[in-house]
């Protein structure tokens, strides 16, 4: 059973095959581990709305994507993310305001216009910022065998890798915190210890309770 605790939102983004969704899903384990209350979650939400911008970014482009998924953000954030965070939960969501500030200027929209339509968006308590050297990034997505019209080939990891590094000194700017791993030499237990051991700092609890699986 977990411990009594105050709710957080924590996010990850980062360039495809940086290891979001895996480290999303070790980090939840990480903290389950830790006696903690745990909810993994993603953006695109899994709502319908989340599930037209995750699955029509071929017909909606540009402008209106952008609208489409900040759209998604704030339905997520009032039905889902802050309920949980308020009921003491750790959420942890995998991309979040980050990834609109690179995906959709990869769409060719103004970073202005994507910071308005994202300002009343929650802050999180912690966004982590993964990165990958390119090759390793576009080798993984290659292995992984998915791609979308937002990744084509390494020039787009690299690309992408930049970009989420102006990013991450943007949100720094506007009063994130924020803290960026570099995913290619490590381990994914290793990269979920290390964001649990900053999580678990948050909400001031020990480490990993002995003999838990
Ligand atoms: N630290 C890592 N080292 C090696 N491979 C990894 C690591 N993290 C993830 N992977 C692998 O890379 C691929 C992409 O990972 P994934 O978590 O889906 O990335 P993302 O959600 O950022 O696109 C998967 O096949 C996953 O098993
Ligand atoms: C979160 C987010 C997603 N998207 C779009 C582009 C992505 O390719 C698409 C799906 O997200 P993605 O995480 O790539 O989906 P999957 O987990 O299925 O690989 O949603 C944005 O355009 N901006 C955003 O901020």
């Amino acid at each position: 059973m977990s411990q009594p605790h105050r709710g957080l939102l924590i996010t990850l983004d980062g360039p495809k095959g940086a290891g979001k969704s895996t480290t999303a899903r070790n980090v939840g384990r990480d903290l389950e581990r830790r006696g903690l209350a745990v909810h993994v979650t993603t953006q695109p939400s899994r709502n319908q709305l989340g599930e037209i911008a995750r699955s029509k970014t071929d017909t909606y482009r540009g402008l209106t994507l952008a609208c489409l998924v900040a759209a998604d953000r704030y339905h997520h954030l009032a039905h889902e993310l802050r309920p949980r965070r308020d009921a003491g939960e750790i959420v942890i969501c995998d991309r979040y305001v980050a990834s609109s500030f690179v995906l959709q200027q990869m769409d060719g929209v103004p970073l202005d216009f994507v910071e308005a339509i994202n300002a009343h968006a929650d802050l999180p308590d912690l966004a982590v910022i993964l990165t990958a050297d390119p090759t390793i990034a576009a080798a993984r997505i290659a292995r992984r065998g998915s791609h979308d019209r937002f990744h084509t080939d390494v020039s787009t990891s690299a690309r992408e890798v930049e970009l989420y590094s102006k990013a991450a000194k943007r949100l720094a700017e506007l009063g994130h915190e924020v803290v960026t791993l570099d995913t290619t030499g490590a381990m994914p237990d290793q990269i979920a210890r290390r964001i649990g051991d900053h999580i678990a700092a948050l909400v001031d609890v020990p480490g990993p309770r002995l003999g838990s699986a």
